[in-house]
């Protein structure tokens, strides 16, 4: 579906009145001119005098009560100032389905863009935060080594935030990584912090929440993110479209344990880390680092400025942890330098802006109750070959588009 295509139907389903595309257009232009004259981005709790931002997003919202105000004057300031309870209650509004509370979901993360963007100005226009997303089979080791390597970084004074993405929980409430406890020294650091994923929602759910969450915790001042992901279903992609750097852990054993990593996947890393290098497990360790590294050699080159490398740790040892570091700042300093990293970010947030247009087209379309009567017949007769789904495709889409 192209953009026009998406914005009629956006304009047939309610989602984009004429109203509030302008409401959104005059958001996004005060957003941006408030910037360029460097407002401070401070909340205020008079709302007369709100800036640019505030004013066309209260349009857009409608006017915000006294205890909503009072409640995202509270949120704002104790995130910029690095309250962990503000950061959590803040990704917990962001991952609300509540309709009032997403809007105020989104005045607040507006603010903590501009702020972060005010930030990024101060710093010469890089960054603020380092993105890494770290994915890998289940019992690749990913939880030990967040735990050590959380650690050396903290100790080294950096800010640690540790988000998941856990496809699991989205398809059955369950989880393959919250159920246990784990990290249990570095969620006890108080330069770090960490959330588990959403225990319920659809992946597109999760991974905008996450997105989201991802803006809050640079907000608060954590200049490292990473966000995990176990590497099943579509949940690594995802991941791999919304950091800086795609770290691929694999355990050192060979046949049937690496036969889930999809190709795919191992296309999108910068970094392969090949897990547990000590004992026993070393000898298999080095093999599987040199066929990855002979793999990885035959693979489409992902970016201009980086070849992926293949490293290998022990998280019981720590042996190899601050190379891996090491190799991650090479990365980001090389991908600053040639603009990669900045261009990456940029192409990063129209693809998701698109997939979240997409999914809630769709999900329209699909709750439509002309779609929902029609749609069994045409699908019984499309299967049994009466007709194409060309011809079934067609006809939903033009009882969709002229219903009333
Ligand atoms: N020998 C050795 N074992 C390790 C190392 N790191 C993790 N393990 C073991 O590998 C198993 C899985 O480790 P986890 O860190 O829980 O792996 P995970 O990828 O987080 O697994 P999930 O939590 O299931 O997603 C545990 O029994 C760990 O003790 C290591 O560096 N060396």
């Amino acid at each position: 579906m192209g953009p026009s295509q998406v914005f009629s139907v956006l304009h047939r389903v309610g989602l984009l009145s004429p109203l509030r595309t302008a409401s959104l257009c005059h958001a996004a232009a005060g957003c941006n001119s408030a910037l360029q004259r460097g407002q401070s981005a401070q909340w205020t709790a008079s709302r007369g005098r709100s800036y640019g931002t505030d004013s066309a997003l209260s349009h857009h919202v409608g006017e915000l009560t006294d205890r909503e105000s009072r409640v995202l004057d509270r949120l704002y300031e104790g995130l910029v100032s690095g309250q962990r309870a503000c950061l959590a209650e803040s990704i917990t509004l962001v991952e609300t389905q509540h309709p009032r509370k997403k809007e105020l979901a989104q005045i607040l993360l507006q603010r903590v863009l501009a702020y972060r963007r005010q930030q990024e100005e101060l710093n010469g226009g890089k960054p603020v935060a380092f993105r890494v997303g770290l994915s890998g089979p289940p019992g690749a080791g990913k939880s030990s080594f967040i735990e050590v390597f959380g650690k050396m970084l903290t100790g080294s004074g950096h800010k640690v935030s540790v988000l998941a993405v856990d496809p699991s929980s989205c398809t059955t409430g369950g989880s393959l990584m919250g159920d246990k406890t784990r990290m249990t020294e570095l969620s006890r650091d108080m330069r770090a912090f960490i959330r588990p994923s959403p225990t319920s929602g659809t992946l597109g759910g999760v991974t905008r929440t996450t997105n989201e969450a991802i803006v809050l915790c640079e907000g608060a001042g954590y200049d490292i993110v990473l966000v995990e992901t176990v590497g099943v279903g579509q949940s690594e992609f995802a991941v791999a479209d919304m950091v800086d750097m795609f770290v691929l852990l694999i355990p050192p054993a060979g046949g049937d344990e690496l036969q889930g990593i999809k190709r795919g996947i191992i296309e999108m890393a910068d970094l392969v880390v090949v897990t547990k290098a000590d004992g026993e497990l070393l000898v298999p360790a080095r093999r599987i680092q040199a066929e990855y590294t002979s793999a990885l050699k035959l693979l489409r080159k992902k970016s201009k400025t980086w070849n992926p490398k293949v490293v290998r740790l022990s998280s019981r040892t720590g042996e190899g942890v601050p190379e891996l570091w090491a190799k991650m700042c090479e990365f980001r300093d090389a991908m600053l330098c040639s603009g990669e990293l900045q261009a990456r970010r940029r192409s990063q947030q129209k693809v998701w802006m698109w997939n979240l247009i997409q999914q809630s087209v769709l999900r329209h379309f699909q709750e439509h109750p002309a779609v929902r009567d029609g749609l069994p017949a045409l699908e019984d007769r499309v299967t049994r070959g009466d007709i194409s789904p060309g011809l079934a495709a067609d006809l939903l889409l033009r009882a969709f588009s002229s219903a009333k």
